[in-house]
């Protein structure tokens, strides 16, 4: 693969760690992942991005290496500059706290808080339905009391005022209660997953660059109408840069280059995000098999990781809602551009629409 910025080394982002020898090209990639199509063998998938890798570090995006460039210095495409470590084994990661949320829709939903042994953001698991459970929320802890285990939400069933006793399934009833086999994930159900970065800009401030906001209504709907599912959102803001540099990316994007070009001239890579914390989320969660809703093929191929940790069943598209012909959709000029760049430079698995 052709260097990326002449000069700057590939791995800036996370400099401290030795990279393994790493596969370069999808073909030998083909060994570690398994292509859902044929277009996802076509992509070259950076080895970086395959779990376990280290999210960028919670300081990302608040300097930058070697200033800024000049759009006319040397830049060329952004695929080699995906540049990570990979670890030889999966995150450590601890659900600490795990909470009912009763959403203005009428829905419910359990967040799950998660700390982990790379990084000191709280990464969040939003799980749809009451039979997808944390193994490290619920296995005892040391000094553990009922009172403990209600609090930090390893209960089953609901609480209500009085309750004493965290494992009973039913009000008032104090029988022994893990879940029962009765209440787990029917085996032969796969469930839909969502592994969303954090947008600030398009999750909160009613941003209309970017359709991510409304991928995150999109993966609830859907999840509330199976009954189940998860959204790992994950704190890697401006695809990993940090949401002070993805500003500054707009201001570059405004003065006429496209999202990746963006990234480049800031010195940083297009995609600085890894997956790894992900995968170990999922198998926290238990979910061995999962249906993943994105048009990202890289994501596909992380989160699986190189043992396989986690296999992606299916891939299921996020076309956006104006593409489809559909009101209630971010749209605009900027959208389009936004996601005619994904499809063009990073390989995004979406039909451009008739329009
Ligand atoms: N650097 C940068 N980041 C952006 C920009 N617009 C959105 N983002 C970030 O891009 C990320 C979007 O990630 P995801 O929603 O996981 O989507 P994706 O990996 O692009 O692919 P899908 O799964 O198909 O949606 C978030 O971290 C956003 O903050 C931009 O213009 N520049």
């Amino acid at each position: 693969m052709a260097p990326i910025l002449d000069g700057i080394p590939k791995d800036f982002t996370n400099p401290s760690q030795n990279t393994p020898p790493q596969p370069e090209t999808a073909e030998q990639y083909s060994s570690l992942s398994s292509p859902l199509d044929n277009r996802l063998s076509q992509v070259e998938i950076p080895p970086c991005l395959i779990s376990p890798a280290f999210t960028p570090p919670s300081s990302s995006g608040t300097g930058s290496p070697r200033g800024l460039l000049e759009p006319s210095d040397s830049l060329s495409d952004g695929e080699t500059s995906f540049r990570q470590n990979l670890l030889e084994t999966l995150p450590e990661v601890k659900c600490e706290v795990r909470a009912r949320i009763p959403m203005n829709n009428g829905g419910e939903i359990f967040i799950h808080l998660y700390s982990n042994n790379i990084d000191n953001k709280e990464h969040l698991a939003i799980v749809f339905g009451e039979l997808i459970r944390s193994r490290s929320l619920d296995a005892p802890r040391e000094d553990d009391t009922e009172w403990s285990r209600m609090v930090r939400g390893a209960y089953s069933g609901r609480l209500y005022p009085g309750r004493t006793v965290s494992s009973s399934p039913l009000p008032h009833s104090d029988s022994p209660a893990t879940p029962s086999s009765s209440n787990q994930l029917p085996l032969d159900s796969i469930p839909l997953v969502r592994i969303h970065s954090e947008c600030y800009t398009g999750e909160t401030a009613w941003s209309a660059r970017c359709d991510c906001g409304e991928q995150l209504d999109e993966a609830a709907r859907l999840m509330a109408l199976e009954g189940a599912g998860v959204v790992v959102y994950l704190r890697q803001e401006g695809r990993g840069i940090g949401l002070a540099e993805k500003l500054k990316a707009y201001n570059l994007q405004d003065l006429g280059n496209d999202t990746v070009t963006a990234n480049l001239l800031l010195r940083h890579p297009a995609d600085a995000r890894s997956y790894g914390l992900a995968t170990a989320i999922l198998q926290d969660l238990g979910l061995s098999t999962i249906r993943l809703l994105t048009n990202n093929p890289i994501k596909v191929a992380a989160v699986e990781g190189p043992n396989k940790e986690v296999k992606v069943a299916e891939r299921v598209p996020m076309v956006p809602l104006a593409w489809k012909g559909l009101k209630g959709g971010v749209t605009g000029k900027e959208l389009d551009e936004y996601l005619k760049t994904k499809i063009n430079r990073m390989g995004h698995l979406l039909p451009e629409p008739n329009h």
